[in-house]
């Protein structure tokens, strides 16, 4: 029997994406469920970036259909969907100007939902903006101006603002691109503490590196040449064969504890 649409986060089904005679993605089947945490993986141009923005209601399919939260894209407001969606990537944090002061850059994401702008914040969301960046470790910093912030503390930043409208579902592009090893330390324990969270939303990773993988990730999708590699159960689908088909190359994949390492086999 066919699931209920609104029990899922992600429903695509044979979702294709075109622009020109470039196919971006093709033959996509994905479901992705309230409780589930995801990475999607693959190399450079797999069509990652354009799999979450189908995620996110920023892109419409050539081909096949898209619910999201239940909505049939298409057939639904993206204006009332986008709020439910927290989206994270580096094309977002570019867009925010340098002297936008971090606390106000994450309560306003609450104002762009609502469609209102008042001159003073709610106190009450003024603290919740407080909360979320004392959970991203960056509590010290809601006076100072974006601009001024290290690239990790930009995207612990803007994940916090992405957290700030309470959505369904939380995507992330690359959150660890740029990170020096302590950065990208720190930000993988962050996603993992959410990811264990049970009251957390659905969460979609993009990545090109396992070892940017969160303990408490459950499912995985590999992508290569904008086509399904493998997807399912992280523990049952990333495998060395896997990896090594999605990225073209001989792969050995360790796993040491909760965590995933991979190299070229010699
Ligand atoms: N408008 C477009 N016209 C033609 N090709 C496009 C267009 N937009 C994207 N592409 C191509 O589609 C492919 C998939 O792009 P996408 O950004 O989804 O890949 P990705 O897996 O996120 O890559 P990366 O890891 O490098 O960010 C790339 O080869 C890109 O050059």
């Amino acid at each position: 029997m066919d699931i209920d649409v609104t029990d899922l986060v992600v429903r695509m089904d044979s979702v294709g994406v075109r622009r020109g005679r470039t196919a971006l993605l093709q033959d996509v089947d994905w479901r992705v469920e309230l409780d589930e945490r995801w990475v999607v993986l693959g190399p450079n141009g797999a069509g990652k970036t354009t799999l979450l923005r189908l995620a996110g209601a920023e892109l419409h399919p050539t081909t096949g259909s898209v619910h999201l939260l239940g909505e049939r894209m298409g057939r639904t407001d993206v204006f009332e969907l986008r709020p439910r969606i927290g989206f994270c990537s580096a094309a977002l944090a570019n867009r925010v100007p340098a002297e936008e002061k971090v606390r106000d850059l994450v309560v306003s994401a609450g104002y762009a939902v609502l469609g209102r702008w008042r001159e003073e914040y709610d106190a009450l969301d003024t603290g919740r903006a407080d909360e979320l960046l004392g959970a991203m470790g960056i509590a010290h910093l809601g006076e100072r101006a974006f601009g001024t912030l290290s690239e990790g503390e930009r995207k612990r930043t803007m994940i916090a603002r992405s957290l700030m409208t309470d959505p369904e579902m939380l995507l992330l592009d690359e959150p660890a691109a740029g990170l020096d090893l302590g950065g990208r330390e720190d930000l993988v324990a962050r996603l993992s503490a959410l990811a264990m969270d049970p009251d957390a939303p659905a969460m979609v990773l993009v990545t090109h590196h396992v070892e940017e993988i969160p303990p408490g990730f459950t499912h995985a999708l590999l992508l290569r040449g904008g086509g399904v590699v493998a997807q399912g159960l992280l523990e049952e689908v990333l495998t060395a064969e896997t990896l090594s088909a999605t990225f073209g190359q001989d792969l050995e994949l360790q796993r040491a504890g909760d965590r995933f390492f991979a190299r070229r086999r010699v």
